[in-house]
C-alpha cells in the first residue's frame, strides 16, 4: 500500500492507496511544529477507527510547505522503514517536462495536478486547484507544465475582508442567489463568489486566447463543484486529483527503477 501525503498551507491529507483504490483518507491542519510521534498517534486513531491496518510499502510527499517535510520523513523512518519520494527534489523523476523560467520552484502540488491531468486528459489542459491560493495551472500539449496563474484563495479572500474592516464578520463562502446583497454577510459572500466567478471565467479565457490550440478545463479542490453550480467553469471536476497524480508519480519512479 502507498501513503500518499499532500501538504498544503491549510491542510494535510494522507491518502492511503490499495492498487488503484483509495482505501482511507485523513486530513489534518498543516502546522510545521507537529512532531512524527504527534502524526502517529493520529494516524493510529483514525486508521483503527476505520478498521484498517494498513501495510505501507511506500510513501510519497507533495508540500507546499517545505518546514514539514522533516517530520514528515522521520514519520516514515520511523514508523514504516521507509525513505519517502519527495516531489520537487532531484532524486524524484517526473513523467512530464518543466517549462518555466530557470530557478523558478515551481509549487509540487501544481507539478502533481499536471502529471494527474495529463495521464487522464490528455495534454493542453488548464487545472484549476482551490486551495489556500487559487491557482491555475497550465500543460502544453506533451503534458509539460508551461506557467500558470497564482490567485488568492476564495478562504483567504474573505478573511482578509474580515482582518482588514473592523466592521466585517468571519464569514463561510456560499452561493448568494442574488448579486445585491442586502446584509453584510450577503454583500461579502457576492463579492467573493460572483468576483470569483468572473475570475475564473475571465483567466482562463485569456489563457486560451494566448494557447494555440483548444484547451480543457478541470477544477479540483474542495470548491471546485461549489462554483461549477449553474456555471459552465469546468469540463470536468475532479476531487482527488493531487492524490491520483501522486500514485502516478510513484509508479512512474518505479517503472524508471529510481526506487
Ligand atoms: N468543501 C469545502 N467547503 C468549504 N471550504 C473548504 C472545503 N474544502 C476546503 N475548504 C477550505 O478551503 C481552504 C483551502 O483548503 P485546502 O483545499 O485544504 O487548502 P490547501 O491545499 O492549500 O491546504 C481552507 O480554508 C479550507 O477550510
Ligand atoms: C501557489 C501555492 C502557494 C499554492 O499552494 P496551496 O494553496 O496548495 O497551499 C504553492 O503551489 C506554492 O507555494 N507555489 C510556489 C510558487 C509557484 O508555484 O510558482
Ligand atoms: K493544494
Amino acid at each position: 500500500m502507498l501513503l500518499a501525503i499532500d501538504t498544503g498551507n491549510t491542510n494535510t491529507v494522507f491518502s492511503i492507496w490499495d492498487g488503484e483504490k483509495i482505501l482511507c483518507t485523513l486530513r489534518t491542519s498543516t502546522e510545521h511544529q507537529r512532531t512524527a510521534d504527534q502524526y502517529f498517534v493520529w494516524w493510529d486513531t483514525l486508521t483503527r477507527h476505520h478498521g484498517i491496518t494498513p501495510e505501507i510499502t511506500g510513501v510519497i510527499i507533495s508540500s507546499t510547505v517545505p518546514r514539514v517535510v522533516f517530520n514528515l520523513r522521520v514519520f516514515s523512518d520511523r514508523y514504516f522503514g521507509l525513505r519517502p519520494l519527495v516531489v520537487g527534489k532531484p532524486e524524484c523523476l517526473l513523467p512530464i517536462g518543466v517549462r518555466v523560467d530557470a530557478g523558478t520552484q515551481v509549487g509540487p502540488d501544481r507539478l502533481v495536478n499536471t502529471v494527474a491531468g495529463f495521464r487522464q486528459y490528455g495534454g493542453d489542459l488548464i487545472i484549476v486547484d482551490f486551495g489556500t491560493a487559487t491557482t491555475f495551472d497550465v500543460a502544453d500539449h506533451d503534458g509539460a507544465y508551461i506557467g500558470g496563474v497564482i490567485a488568492p484563495g476564495v478562504n483567504l479572500s474573505l478573511e482578509a475582508l474580515h482582518m482588514a474592516a473592523a466592521a466585517l464578520p468571519h464569514v463561510d463562502i456560499s452561493r448568494p442567489e442574488r448579486v445585491i446583497g442586502t446584509n453584510t454577510v450577503a454583500c461579502m459572500q457576492s463579492g467573493v463568489y460572483w468576483g470569483y466567478i468572473g475570475l475564473i471565467k475571465e483567466i482562463c479565457a485569456r489563457i486560451k486566447a494566448e494557447h494555440a490550440r483548444p484547451m480543457k478545463v478541470i477544477g479540483t479542490g474542495g470548491l471546485a463543484p461549489l462554483f461549477q453550480q449553474g456555471e459552465d467553469l469546468f469540463d470536468v471536476t475532479e476531487d482527488t486529483l493531487t492524490m491520483q497524480g501522486l500514485l502516478d508519480i510513484y509508479n512512474y519512479n518505479k517503472e524508471q527503477g529510481s526506487i
